[in-house]
């Protein structure tokens, strides 16, 4: 016995996929083919700050559709936009992964693995087992409050912008220009390396 699955061309049972659906599907479909580049910054002051670190990427390496690609030195910095003395200091290190995701899922996932690491949120800039935030997404900008690209306080940041620069010194920040210019207007006050730490790929 011969079945037959397929539906003709004109097969009146068969309705038509509207095109905005295609045009999602397409979209989706780039992507997975086209991985985007990411570059995310950890911080870190409460807590085992370099285990947390670790911690952090390895979960973002544990995510389906996500790659780190390269991992920068671990940098001591001065808590940045709160009284000087008020909170202990950070460990920060930027990371560049590719990704499969969409900006917003990787943000999902970026806040699950904050959650993990016990972040809690109360006051803005508060003290905090981790942070992890996306500085840049392949070029995008956008000024979605809820996921603004690049993060708009990057630019003006010595804790992201020397890790990052250290790590690639010829990289730009979309709609900010170059990291290295950008590092020089802020200086690298308040961000000591730490060439005695290491944060490692994961296995
Ligand atoms: N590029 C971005 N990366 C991460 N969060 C972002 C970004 N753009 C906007 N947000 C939004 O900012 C909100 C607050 O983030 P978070 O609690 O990490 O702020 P913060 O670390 O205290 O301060 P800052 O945003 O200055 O780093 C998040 O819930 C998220 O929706
Ligand atoms: N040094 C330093 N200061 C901060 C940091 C951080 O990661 N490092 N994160 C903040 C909120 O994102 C606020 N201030």
């Amino acid at each position: 016995m011969t079945a037959s699955f397929a539906a003709g061309p004109s097969d009146p049972t068969v309705q038509p996929v509207p095109a905005s659906v295609v045009a999602q599907v397409d979209a989706a479909d780039t992507t997975l083919h086209n991985p985007k580049r990411a570059v995310i910054s950890l911080g870190a002051n409460l807590g085992n700050r370099l285990e947390t670190l670790q911690g952090a990427i390895d979960a973002l390496e544990d995510t389906p559709g996500v790659r780190i690609k390269a991992v920068s030195g671990v940098y001591e910095t001065e808590p940045w936009g709160v009284e000087p003395g008020s909170q202990p200091a950070y460990f920060n290190a930027v990371v560049v992964l590719k990704t499969t995701l969409p900006p917003s899922s990787l943000l999902e996932r970026a806040h699950a693995v904050e959650e993990a690491f016990h972040r809690v949120r109360d006051e803005r800039w508060g003290a905090r087992t981790l942070d992890v935030d996306i500085v840049s997404y392949a070029d995008v900008i956008d000024d979605d409050p809820h996921l603004t690209l690049p993060h708009p306080r990057a630019h003006e940041r010595a804790f992201v912008l020397a890790p990052w620069h250290d790590m690639e010194p010829e990289a730009q920040l979309p709609g900010r220009g170059a990291v290295a210019v950008l590092l020089d207007a802020v200086t690298r006050d308040g961000v000591t390396p730490r060439k005695d730490l290491e944060l490692h790929l994961p296995d």
